[in-house]
């Protein structure tokens, strides 16, 4: 079975066990030929990929009673996927959400790392540094590098630390935040479980 999560930067498949992305600027879903089952929060590409019949959108087949109306897709799968804890999918942007006993709390967006490395370039050339995951969180920063750091990292680190909740990680950038959180549990393919969920409760619908 093959299963697809579009974001902002990737498409990102699941072939079994296999996982793998593409680029979402020059990947043509066109050139996929068997069914895949999909979630997509990039407006432009679901549109055209209503075009294609063997691509089966899965956000018809969510409640989306417990969600607020312009929740990402991407995020309700993700909750769906938790029964406790603060998902953190750091990807284009970075989300945040909190469920507890499968209620889902609420979340926030922060700006993803290469969007947030091109606002501090784009302050000035004195700030073009990509961000140190090893900077020391408890230590005031003497250092340029560090000085963005910490300002990007130092206010998520306190809000997810905040709720005392399990850690749940993915995402592309998972690999960086988990230097920040170590105790963070690292699922990249979180949103595949609800989708496999949904795909089972509908199967008669369907298959
Ligand atoms: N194979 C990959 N393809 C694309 N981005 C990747 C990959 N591996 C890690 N990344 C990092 O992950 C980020 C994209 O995360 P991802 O979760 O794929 O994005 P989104 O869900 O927003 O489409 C990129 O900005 C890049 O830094
Ligand atoms: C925040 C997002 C762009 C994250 O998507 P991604 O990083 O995967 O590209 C996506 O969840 C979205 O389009 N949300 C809509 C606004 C909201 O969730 O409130
Ligand atoms: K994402």
């Amino acid at each position: 079975m093959l299963l697809c999560d579009i974001g902002n930067t990737s498409y990102h498949f699941l072939d079994g066990s296999r996982e793998y992305k593409q680029d979402v600027k020059t990947f043509d879903p066109s050139s996929i030929k068997e069914k895949v089952y999909f979630i997509c929060v990039n407006n432009t590409l679901h549109v055209r990929l209503k075009s294609l019949s063997n691509w089966i959108d899965l956000s018809e087949y969510i409640d989306k009673e417990k969600y607020y109306k312009t929740m990402g897709i991407d995020r309700i799968f993700a909750v769906e996927s938790v029964s406790n804890g603060i998902i953190i999918d750091a990807g284009s942007a970075v989300t945040v959400d909190v469920v507890k006993n499968d209620e889902f709390m609420g979340g926030f967006i922060y700006p993803g790392i290469k969007a947030m490395q091109k606002t501090y370039e784009n302050i000035s050339p004195a700030l073009a540094y990509s961000f140190n995951f090893e900077c020391d969180l408890d230590i005031m920063p003497k250092n340029s590098q560090d000085a963005i750091s910490y300002g990007y990292l130092k206010t998520l680190y306190c809000e997810v630390m905040s709720h005392q909740l399990p850690i749940i990680l993915t995402g592309g950038n998972a690999l960086e935040f988990k230097k920040i959180f170590p105790d963070a549990k690292i699922d990249t393919a979180l949103i595949f479980h609800a989708m496999k969920k949904i795909i089972k409760e509908n199967e008669d619908r369907l298959c």
